[in-house]
């Protein structure tokens, strides 16, 4: 396989804290899940990434440049209504009205909420936000999707059905780089964990060795300390 992203000893500091330390790192998994606990640096690391940061020392390489969307723990929605949400990152993009209206309708079906496509996008619940989060992002058909903690702030329910949407991103041929606390939930949807403490890469292993036979001494207490 040959890597998407090579990342080569990032580095970035503020206010003189080293939160991201000469990461050097090579992404070649379709849907990589990056764990550490609080602080380690993940979301730091992800805002990187997407280009929201930029890093103080070190390289983002990109053999081909991917289109990229980024999602957020808590979705940010316009004050209109959840197609309009949609349909705006289309026409940014420079698509024709009927072409963002289509498409945008498309997701929002793809997502399960054909039915409040009218509905006021902030008066949805958190889950139904979220999923309208995801259908924005997914009807720009990024090739790569970025999640920082999509679930954190639902539901076990809601948590499931964002991340059958993930999946079905996944599926459809984007791929996924996403952070979450929930473990069982990285296991579902990762190829490849990536563990991160104090702004360090420690290990980067297939999902099912990092569970069953963590390579390092930090990820095995992580791992003990949130499995209950
Ligand atoms: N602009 C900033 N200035 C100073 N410190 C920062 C800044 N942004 C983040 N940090 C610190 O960098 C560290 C990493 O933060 P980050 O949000 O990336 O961690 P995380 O792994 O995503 O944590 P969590 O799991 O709690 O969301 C934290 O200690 C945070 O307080």
């Amino acid at each position: 396989m040959t890597a998407w992203l090579a990342i080569e000893r990032l580095g970035l500091t503020e206010n003189s804290t080293r939160i991201i330390d000469d990461v050097s790192l090579q992404f070649e998994a379709q849907r990589t899940v990056v764990l550490g606990p609080n602080g380690a640096g993940k979301s730091t690391l992800l805002r990187l990434i997407h280009g929201l940061l930029h890093p103080s020392s070190g390289s983002l390489r990109w053999p081909q440049p991917l289109t990229q969307a980024m999602v957020f723990q808590r979705p940010v929605m316009l004050r209109t209504t959840a197609l309009a949400n949609v349909i705006y990152g289309l026409k940014l993009q420079g698509h024709a009205a009927s072409e963002c209206d289509k498409r945008a309708r498309a997701a929002l079906a793809r997502v399960g909420l054909a039915q409040l496509a009218r509905r006021p996008a902030r008066l949805l619940s958190g889950g139904e936000q979220q999923r309208a989060a995801l259908a924005r992002a997914w009807a720009l058909e990024p090739e790569l999707l970025i999640l920082d903690e999509p679930t954190a702030s639902l539901d076990p329910a809601s948590s499931r059905e964002v991340e059958r949407v993930i999946n079905d991103i996944a599926a459809a041929g984007t791929r996924i780089l996403m952070t979450t606390h929930n473990l069982a939930q990285a296991r579902r949807i990762a190829e490849e964990i990536v563990f991160i403490d104090r702004g360090r890469i420690v290990e980067q292993t297939a999902v099912a060795n990092f569970f069953t036979q963590p390579q390092t001494e930090a990820a095995q207490r992580f791992l003990q300390e949130e499995i209950p």
